[in-house]
């Protein structure tokens, strides 16, 4: 605003999650000078270390890493964060019709529950991979049947796809616990593409890799949890990054931009602007954006999640022969992890809130939300998971500077109308943010991927 502060810089990065970190740090190895701006007071976005009210954190928003994430995996690596495989022995369970039962991952089907209509569900499942293997990662609005298959939603692709009660409700549940949102909300083309992405550049994508945790996208965790890799890269950043410094305008001018942000302005040749393009569209520009970049913006709203998790003195449900992983139709949470730490020296259980489920839970009481994230534990793992030492939860569908999570989807006809508009630079605007990645979009390794991306775009221009 007038009257605040001006710096200057050669790029300003709207944004310090991993995208615009990113971005920064390969903008100044190439020699550039760089001012990140964030709203928040932290760095990490999506990223975040949830206080247990100990002094301890546990992940609130992006935790695990897979095979073929190999761009977070590096990133981990030159900042001395390890990795540690997320605890995956026994018995998953799952709560189903009001019946608990119990099934073991590493069976002929892999990590299917046991559900009427499981054949049903994996002749769906191979349709879904034969689909995705017809799509450029990252640009599914040139395959031959884009338009047919964003043309509908995976709910009515899959409800003629499938027979069985199980098999639909089994495809639901893979949308809600990748998504966070319903599959009446997302387009088949979005879900084949977010398949096809599940991958590199040697190694296609698939839907097993996606949703498996063993050799799939939840393999492992980071030791010290997942914030350590935008917290040591934004202290190597040092003041280049200002907090507390929402962006609210960037305005194209005599050659160059200026960004107004609450504080501090900043004149810059481009402007990076690395979020989600629903988060974007709360900022103004001027001039206005051409209307196929401003109406996606207005086309791609974030899912709706939160972590909940309860800690407790051992990791019981071990010792019962249990993986701490379980589905659910009913209750508060649908999905769960085991996030205790590496040494397991106590027990954590971690659960999703998703979609409709979080959104029941609007203007409920803190005590109300945990009640219900521990009697969904408790219908999982029995009684002692009634009584945790604590509880914590996090959500982010009220988040002002994420609006939802873990990441922006498309209804049907969004993609193949607007797509084109997600990665294009407006003049000089151009775009990060893991929505923009052509591999492991939603997920951090594509977060970092859409920073390195947007760097090596700028730095032939700057
Ligand atoms: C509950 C949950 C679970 C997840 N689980 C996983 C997982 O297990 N593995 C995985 O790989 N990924 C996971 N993800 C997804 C992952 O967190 C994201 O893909 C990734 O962190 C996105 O990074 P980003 O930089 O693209 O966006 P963000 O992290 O959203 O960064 C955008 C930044 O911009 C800032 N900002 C917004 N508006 C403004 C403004 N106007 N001015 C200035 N700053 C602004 C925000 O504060 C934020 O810091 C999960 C996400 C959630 C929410």
């Amino acid at each position: 605003a007038p009257g605040d502060p001006a710096l200057t810089a050669d790029v300003v990065i709207v944004g310090g999650g991993l995208s615009g970190l990113t971005a920064a740090r390969d903008l100044v190895g190439g020699g550039k000078s760089v001012i990140v701006l964030e709203a928040r007071d932290r760095a990490g976005g999506r990223v975040y270390g949830m206080p247990l009210g100990d002094g301890t954190t546990s992940e609130g928003g992006a935790e695990f890493i897979g095979p073929t994430q190999d761009r977070i995996a590096a990133l981990a690596t030159s900042l001395g964060v390890q990795t540690f495989p997320t605890y995956n022995t026994g018995k998953n369970v799952y709560y189903r019709n009001g019946k608990r039962s119990l099934y073991a991952t590493d069976g002929l089907l892999g990590a299917v529950p046991p559900d009427w209509g499981i054949l049903d569900l994996e002749i769906a499942m191979l349709r879904i991979g034969d689909m995705a293997k017809k799509i450029t990662p990252g640009t599914p609005w040139t395959a031959a049947e884009a338009e047919e298959w964003d043309s509908q939603t995976v709910h009515t692709w899959s409800r003629g796809a499938t027979i069985s009660n199980g098999a639909r409700f089994l495809l639901d549940a893979f949308i809600s616990s990748t998504l966070s949102c319903r599959s009446k909300d997302v387009s088949m083309l979005y879900v084949l593409n977010y398949v096809a992405s599940a991958g590199n550049e040697t190694n296609p994508g698939n839907i097993d890799r996606l949703i498996n945790t063993k050799a799939g996208g939840q393999e492992s965790r980071f030791v010290g949890g997942s914030q350590e890799v935008p917290l040591r890269l934004a202290a190597q950043l040092g003041d280049r990054i200002k907090y507390n410094a929402p962006v609210r305008r960037i305005v194209q001018e005599n050659g160059g931009v200026r960004v107004e942000a609450d504080g501090v302005n900043v004149s810059a040749k481009r402007v990076v602007v690395a979020m989600s393009p629903a988060i974007a569209n709360k900022i103004e520009f001027l001039p206005g954006l051409p209307a196929s970049r401003a109406q996606l913006m207005q086309r791609f709203p974030m899912g709706s999640v939160a972590k909940f998790v309860a800690v407790y003195d051992t990791p019981f449900w071990r010792a019962e022969g249990l993986t701490g992983q379980a589905l659910a139709d009913s209750g508060a949470i649908d999905a769960t992890f085991d996030n205790s730490p590496p040494d397991g020296s106590r027990g954590i259980l971690m659960g999703f809130i998703n979609q409709t489920n979080i959104r029941r839970l609007d203007g409920k009481s803190p005590a109300e939300v945990t009640a219900a994230g521990l009697d969904s534990f408790t219908k999982m793992f029995g009684t002692k998971a009634s009584t945790p030492l604590r509880t914590a939860f996090q959500r982010w569908d009220n988040e002002t500077w994420s609006g939802g999570g873990p990441v922006g989807y498309t209804a049907p006809g969004v993609l193949t109308e607007f797509g084109p508009a997600l990665r294009e630079p407006c003049g000089l605007v151009h775009w990060a943010g893991t929505e923009t990645s052509t591999y492991w979009t939603g997920y951090m390794d594509g977060a970092v991927r859409s920073g390195e991306r947007v760097a090596q775009e700028l730095l032939p221009l700057l």
